[in-house]
């Protein structure tokens, strides 16, 4: 099977504009950190968690963290949705993909994104994140990573996606592409 390493790399090759930092690290072969990253979106709204400590406080994002050893990437998402927002996902659905690769952060992430329309539970906060509900045309991008307004298109229409982003001095993007 293609790994995600694979398709990055092609899609860095294929676009001449990708800074260099972007091809060193996608190409080196060094292993990824992987990520999980659940979305819930009733049809309307969308579900998001105001990170309230550690990597990306400040910003609303879905609900996620690193895969454990000896866990899937769908545990490590099921565990990830209870730990931060007390609910568990009933449906849930790969939604696509994404790396990035960070100026100062030794290894590229891949970040896989799921999406789930039930839950059982009710979103409450916790020491990590408080849980808000947004309207697909009220999502506050202001107030989330660069890369959010590029593929959230693809997760509202249900297409599947996979994204290379890179960003400098962890929150500036300064290169993408979707494959
Ligand atoms: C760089 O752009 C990003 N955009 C979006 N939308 N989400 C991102 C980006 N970079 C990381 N993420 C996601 C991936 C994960 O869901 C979280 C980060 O997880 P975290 O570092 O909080 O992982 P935990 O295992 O929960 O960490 P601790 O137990 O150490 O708190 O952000």
């Amino acid at each position: 099977m293609e790994s995600c390493t694979d398709w990055a790399v092609q899609a860095v090759q294929q676009n001449g504009t990708a800074s260099e930092f972007v091809a060193k690290i996608l190409t080196s072969g060094m292993k990824r950190k992987l990520l999980t990253l659940v979305m819930i979106n009733d049809g309307s709204r969308v579900l998001l968690g105001y990170k309230k400590r550690g990597f990306g406080a400040g910003y609303y994002n879905g609900f996620g963290g690193k895969v454990e050893p000896g866990e899937t990437v769908r545990e490590a998402a099921q565990r990830e949705l209870v730990e931060e927002a007390c609910i568990s996902a009933q449906d849930l659905q790969e939604a696509g993909v994404l790396v990035f690769a960070f100026d100062d952060q030794p290894q590229p992430w891949e970040v896989h994104v799921f999406a789930a329309s039930s839950y059982v539970g009710e979103p409450a906060e916790t020491d990590e994140m408080r849980p808000v509900w947004f309207a697909h045309e009220e999502v506050p991008f202001d107030s989330m990573w660069a890369d959010d307004p590029i593929w959230y298109p693809y997760l509202l229409r249900q297409e599947h996606f996979r994204g290379v982003f890179a960003f400098q001095q962890t929150t500036k993007l300064v290169w993408n592409t979707m494959v």
